[in-house]
């Protein structure tokens, strides 16, 4: 136990008297929520809403930064019981907060995308189609070889993906079709900037966490002080935790550096 708190004070001495003027942002899947087979079938760890809800009373501002939909994340956490909690979906695209939800209009070439990937999806065993809206995720999880399928899938996905005007975000074991433009750094800079924050702790897991963490390194630059932490379950992409601070056990890890960090 005392291991997290030694490294995260070790990692920004001074972080616990910023705590007031600290940004909290964590992503979902992998990080709040176990990975599991379905992605209906994810939940947020049962403590999360009472650590989340113990963490908003100390900081600035607590906030979910997710590839979901943030209605979505709010349902399957849980979450609408965190008190002054910021949820950005679909990697920013979307702003849930107070019960109340910001969302743009139909999002073009959306449908085009559906149509042709649930095409795809029909004809591979174990390939499933995610709709969420305002994008579409493809998954291989329940293939009998989730990397192979990924891999046959990507220029496909991509040649979808740019009739539909579209980008193309990779995951664990998943291809996101989503409009451009929104990405979790976009976010985190605009949560910082909003709470006049002088200090961001970010945990993330996968690849769409990328962009928060480059965030959390050029606030830094500017004095920010940040803090990212990599939920590590077995599947936390390279690239991320290459980028942290900390690494901690998954999702049960999360919430206990948290709720160490911010004991009183
Ligand atoms: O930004 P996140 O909150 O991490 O969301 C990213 C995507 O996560 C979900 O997929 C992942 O989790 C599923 C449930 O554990 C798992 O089955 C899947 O293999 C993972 O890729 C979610 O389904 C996507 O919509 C999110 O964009």
């Amino acid at each position: 136990m005392a291991a997290y708190e030694d490294e995260l004070e070790l990692t920004r001495p001074g972080l616990r008297p910023l705590l007031p003027r600290t940004v909290v942002a964590l992503d979902f899947d992998g990080t709040l929520a176990p990975i599991v087979e379905r992605p209906e079938d994810a939940r947020a760890l049962p403590a999360a809403v009472e650590v989340l809800s113990a963490v908003a009373e100390r900081v600035a501002q607590v906030a979910i930064v997710t590839g979901r939909p943030a209605a979505d994340a709010v349902r399957l956490g849980g979450l609408d019981d965190v008190p002054g909690l910021v949820v950005f979906g679909h990697y920013g695209l979307e702003r849930w907060s107070s019960g109340e939800l910001h969302s743009p209009g139909e999002t073009s070439g959306v449908a085009l995308a559906r149509e042709r990937v649930i095409q795809l999806a029909a004809s591979r065993h174990g390939v499933t189609v995610e709709d969420k809206g305002h994008s579409v995720a493809v998954h291989t999880r329940q293939a009998e070889d989730p990397e192979g399928a990924l891999d046959e899938l990507r220029l496909r996905v991509s040649a979808i993906a740019d009739d539909a005007g579209l980008q193309v975000t990779p995951g664990r074991f998943v291809l996101e079709l989503r409009p451009r433009g929104a990405d979790k750094g976009v976010a985190i800079r605009s949560l910082v900037s909003e709470a006049s924050a002088e200090a961001i702790i970010y945990a993330g897991d996968d690849l769409g966490d990328i962009p928060a963490a480059d965030a959390v390194r050029e606030l830094g630059a500017t004095g920010v002080v940040g803090v990212v932490i990599c939920s590590e379950s077995g599947e936390a992409v390279p690239e991320f935790r290459a980028r942290a601070d900390v690494v901690v056990p998954g999702p049960e890890g999360v919430l206990r550096a948290l709720a160490i960090l911010t004991a009183e």
